[in-house]
């Protein structure tokens, strides 16, 4: 496997090791346990998890509204630890955008769509009448509400609504739009519509975009994918178009394995499967990659007789996390992504170069 280094300073999203440990009634439930994430100013990206996987936790967190048990988070350069009621305060009203899946925890009923707009300008006293009547216009143009801007949430449709929820989260310019299942109560058309609109903000406004969903295909309308199982980043996707030979332009999507800030990566399931791996893997350092071997096998792996390197042997256990698992658990690999970060390519099968899949258009 390659390892290739892609750190960079003041991310607008930064997660380190976060932990939320749930209590009721004396029983436990870890949401999240040790999640790393890492978002550029700037960048959107989509976080995919199954129920159950940590998504609403992590965007309670993300938002002000909860408190992680350990680990650290910051939001658009807010220590969300740290922060007292009136940063609090602050923070929700002029540094993050919300758009939930709710239309009720969106918009108020009783004002039409460009009043829900102005509303909240309005409520946070910024510029004068005029200006904040110029820039809803702006955000009707931008959000392409010019037909609805009169209607109430009511008289809208559920893409429509969305929409109209995205001018609104976006109306104080905020550095960060968190969106919680944007598309979740919508048919795969509006959809369309609603990750186009919020890909052109993020576009033209250059506002750092986290979505949260539980659906697949959200994947394919960012460049980058977080997968998150077990309250843990697990895989990431990264989207580019390459150019062929012969001029014409394909969609590329790559799936990467995350090493995190220690080095621990787990392995997908498929791989140890097929290898039989399980319980020890003997480790070999190559020049150019890192070879992983079954701890089972009697005679020294074919690599190991190319090499003077180091190796090593790693026991696996299932929790916590030793310095290098090659578990079996069911799905794919759930491993922090690391801070920074590194992302390690498991596209192909082991010591084989990532072949990156090329998406139907
Ligand atoms: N307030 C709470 N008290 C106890 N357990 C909780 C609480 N909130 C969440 N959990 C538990 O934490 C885990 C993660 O829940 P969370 O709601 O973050 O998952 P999710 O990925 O958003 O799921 P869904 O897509 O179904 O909303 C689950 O096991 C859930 O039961």
């Amino acid at each position: 496997m390659t390892v290739e280094s892609t750190a960079s300073v003041d991310p607008h999203i930064l997660c380190v090791d976060l932990v939320r440990i749930f209590s009721t009634r004396g029983v436990e439930v870890q949401a999240l346990q040790g999640l790393n994430l890492r978002v550029e100013p700037g960048e959107i990206v989509a976080v995919i998890g199954a129920s159950g996987s940590g998504k609403s936790t992590l965007l309670s967190i993300l938002s002000g509204l909860d408190t992680p048990t350990a680990g650290s988070a910051s939001v658009a350069g807010h220590d969300l630890l740290s922060m007292g009621g009136r940063e609090r305060v602050q923070f929700q009203r002029g540094s993050v955008g919300f758009v939930w899946q709710q239309t009720s925890k969106n918009l108020l009923p009783y004002l039409t769509a460009a009043e829900n707009i102005e509303a909240v300008t309005a409520i946070a006293r910024s510029g004068a009448a005029r200006d904040r009547r110029r820039r809803t216009d702006e955000l009707v143009e931008l959000l392409e509400l010019g037909d609805i801007r009169n209607r109430r949430p009511d008289q809208l449709s559920g893409g429509q609504q969305q929409r109209v929820a995205i001018a609104v989260a976006i109306a104080n310019e905020p550095r960060v739009l968190l969106a919680d299942e944007p598309t979740g109560e919508l048919d795969e058309a509006s959809s369309v519509d609603v990750l186009d609109a919020l890909r052109s903000v993020n576009e033209s406004r250059g506002v750092t975009t986290l979505i949260v969903t539980h659906d697949p295909s959200v994947s394919s309308h960012v460049r980058r994918t977080v997968q998150i199982r077990d309250g843990r980043t697990s895989t990431e996707v990264l989207r580019s178009t390459r150019i062929a030979d012969d001029g014409s332009e394909h969609a590329v999507a790559e799936e990467f394995a995350v090493l995190d800030r220690v080095g621990r990566l787990q392995l997908p399931e498929n791989f140890t499967t097929e290898l039989g791996l399980r319980d020890r893997v003997r480790l070999a350092l190559e020049s150019d990659h890192v070879g992983v071997y079954s701890g089972d096998s009697a005679a020294p792996p074919r690599a190991l007789n190319r090499t003077t390197r180091p190796r090593s042997t790693v026991e696996t256990v299932p929790t916590p996390a030793p310095a290098v698992e090659a578990s079996a658990s069911p799905g794919y690999p759930t491993e922090p992504a690391s801070v920074p970060r590194r992302r390690a390519r498991h596209a192909g099968p082991l010591e084989q170069p990532a072949t990156p899949q090329e998406e139907t258009p």
